[in-house]
């Protein structure tokens, strides 16, 4: 940042003169386009909120006072100002600073974030604290998009705030958008909050009428005595959804009007008990072609300053593209098809089908254990929805999954998109546990496949099983190995995998798209005189035990692979097989290591916790080299 480039902590910047700081937000924006148009990453809601940043660091005294930041995409100005400017050059990378807020990053960061809508429940618990000590002087900030107010999460936080009365502030940061545009009811609200201003007026006539009763002078006595009843009956308070939750609601606001925020926050300092500051922005605000197309710019790839042009585009074809596709082909010739996602259109690839067929598509907000049940609820009417959630924000939802969908045996297709390791989003963003976590649910089907044909032939299959009950695909972020043949489809049979290659020396168990890392790792040791054997589990519930069968009685060394949490993965339901049926064998299982897995590329990390080709290698060669050491000939691999 060239003009304040000494501005690294909030205490540099409390020692500026308000007027300069106008500037700085103008030298934050430009470093953030710098940044991104060269390294790609979340970007809009950052432009969005610099001024907010700077007001709340200028006025608050972070970190003693303590801000948390919603979902945390939006925290890249934050973090240039908590003396993380010389380390942003590696923000997303591999051994580099997180994009998101972390405890573990920085003391400035008070609450680790990246899933939506926990930052009013985060700072709640630190102002009840503060509270219980008998601190009163603390402040507890919470910033908060529209979009991830739409989520229940968010509203149990605000029904338990209003009830301890505890001090704290929300902004709720309204730019009319979620990553795409922001559905539901609520978004209506708060525009009319934000255009409508009458509840605003009704507020000030009220209070003018508290403090000077009798005004204005030409009200009759009897009306101003009906409206001063009201008034104790709780107009005000029931005409603002807020207000009615017992928290007292400011705004709206300019989000921009740097002096003004500045202005509102030394106010509202001294306002005791649980307070909403509504402010308006604009997200993407300072970059032209990011305001035009907000949804397009909410996490763009690397892009020229200049012209906004992409400069690293997606040229392969990817798992979410053949699954947009092919919904709109089945939901084409199957009527009772319906597609959910819970706010995440456009990266589940569901926008075309939502142009298409408008009434077949719910975006339902930030909700995942809505979505999931609100699914079941189309399935018990007899639809096929195709419940479209990432692998890590249906964690959230493991009860819906569990007491509403498999319990009753209902036909929900579960497409667990991001599964596997996602890249640069890190920790927060990995779909390391879906295996694991619906491998112990009875009732479900649970596959992955392994090329672009597989897909498709699981799609076809899972709405061509009604009555089966649940049913859950897996596939991850980004490119897929194309099909070979035609496009048509064919019906798979449940539970049952496939033999990629045959082999002598020792066989690989795969699941999914990494299966194309084990045919690689195959051709390689071909030629050093290693025929290893490869198959397809295609299935992580139920397993195929027929093949398994095969495998155990014909190979002393098996590997498995997967691109999932080791415990409880597919590897381990291969385990738990081979010991119930007494076999005894050397058995090693690659995937991820019991410790959150880190930040990079999808490449780099597969590379780190080998299981890409070369790690598959290097197994294979330990495996077949070691196996005759082994004691009991049964060999865990224990990361
Ligand atoms: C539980 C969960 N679901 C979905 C997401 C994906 N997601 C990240 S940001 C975002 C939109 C948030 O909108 P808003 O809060 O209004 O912030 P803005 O992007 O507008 O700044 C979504 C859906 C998430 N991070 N967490
Ligand atoms: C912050 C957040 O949760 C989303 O923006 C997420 O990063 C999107 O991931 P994809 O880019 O893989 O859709
Ligand atoms: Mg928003």
């Amino acid at each position: 940042m060239p003009g304040n480039n000494n501005i690294d902590t909030p205490d540099d910047l409390r020692n500026l003169p308000v007027t300069s700081l106008q500037d700085l937000c103008g030298e934050l924006r430009s470093f953030l386009i710098d940044h991104v148009a060269t390294n790609g990453g979340h970007f809009s809601s950052s432009l969005g909120v610099v001024e907010l940043t700077v007001a709340l660091h200028y006025v608050f005294n972070t970190p003693e006072d303590k801000l948390v930041w919603d979902v945390g995409h939006q925290a890249y100005p934050h973090k240039l100002l908590t003396g993380r400017k010389s380390r942003f050059h590696s923000n997303r990378l591999l051994d580099g600073i997180s994009g998101f807020p972390s405890r573990d990053e920085s003391v400035y960061d008070a609450f680790g974030t990246g899933h939506s809508s926990t930052s009013i429940s985060a700072i709640l618990g630190m102002a009840c604290t503060a509270k219980y000590r008998g601190d009163h002087t603390r402040q507890h900030i919470a910033v908060i998009g529209d979009g991830a107010m739409t989520a229940g999460m968010a509203f149990e936080a605000l029904n338990n705030a209003g009830y301890e009365q505890p001090n704290m502030l929300v902004i709720l940061n309204d730019n009319n958008m979620s990553i795409d545009a922001n559905t539901g009811a609520l978004q209506h609200y708060l525009t009319a909050l934000t255009s409508g201003k009458h509840y605003n007026a009704l507020k000030s006539h009220i209070r003018k009428l508290l403090t000077h009763p009798g005004q204005p002078d030409n009200w009759p006595v009897e009306v101003v005595r009906k409206l001063q009843k009201a008034i104790k009956g709780g107009l005000l308070r029931y005409s603002n959804l807020f207000e009615a939750l017992n928290i007292r609601y400011f705004g709206p606001v300019d989000g921009h009007d740097l002096k003004k925020l500045i202005h509102i926050f030394e106010k509202l300092k001294h306002i005791p008990g649980p307070k909403l500051l509504h402010c308006v922005t604009t997200k993407g605000k300072g970059f032209a072609p990011a305001m035009t197309d907000q949804a397009k710019w909410h996490a763009p790839k690397k892009f020229d300053r200049s012209t906004g042009d992409t400069l690293d585009a997606e040229t392969s074809v990817t798992f979410q593209k053949v699954f947009g596709d092919t919904l709109m082909e089945l939901a084409n010739s199957n009527p009772k098809i319906m597609a959910i996602t819970p706010a995440m259109l456009s990266g589940s690839a569901l926008t075309n089908m939502k142009k298409q067929m408008p009434e077949r598509v719910f975006d339902v907000g930030i909700t995942e254990q809505h979505a999931v049940t609100f699914s079941a609820g189309l399935a018990a009417d007899g639809m096929i929805p195709f419940c479209t959630i990432y692998s890590t924000f249906l964690q959230r939802a493991y009860d819906q999954v569990i007491h509403d969908v498999a319990l009753q045996k209902l036909d929900v297709v579960f497409c667990i998109d991001r599964a596997g390791v996602v890249g640069q989003d890190g920790p927060t963003h990995h779909g390391a546990f879906d295996i694991s976590f619906l491998r112990c649910v009875p009732n479900i089907v649970g596959a992955s496949p392994m090329d672009a044909e597989d897909f498709r032939n699981l799609l076809f299959t899972a709405q061509a099983s009604e009555g089966n009950g649940p049913f859950a695909i897996r596939y991850p972020k980004g490119a897929v190995a194309s099909m070979h043949g035609p496009s048509g489809f064919r019906k798979l049979a449940i539970g049952k995998g496939r033999k990629i290659r045959p082999g002598k020396d020792i066989a690989i168990l795969s699941l999914g798209p990494v299966g194309q890392y084990v045919k690689e790792a195959c051709d390689e040791l071909e030629s050093d005189q290693l025929h290893v054997a490869h198959y397809d589990l295609r299935f992580f519930k139920p397993l195929d035990e027929a093949l398994l069968h095969e495998v155990f009685s014909q190979f002393s060394s098996v590997i498995t692979v997967e691109d999932g949490c080791i415990r409880g993965g597919v590897g381990s339901a291969v385990l738990e097989f081979m010991v119930e049926h007494g076999y005894h064998v050397t058995l090693k299982r690659l995937g991820l290591p019991d410790t959150f897995a880190t930040q990079g590329t999808q490449q780099q990390l597969h590379e780190l916790y080998g299981y890409d080709k070369k790690g598959i290698i290097r197994v294979v060669r330990q495996v077949v080299g070691i196996k005759t050491l082994s004691v009991n000939n049964v060999f865990l691999s224990h990361h």
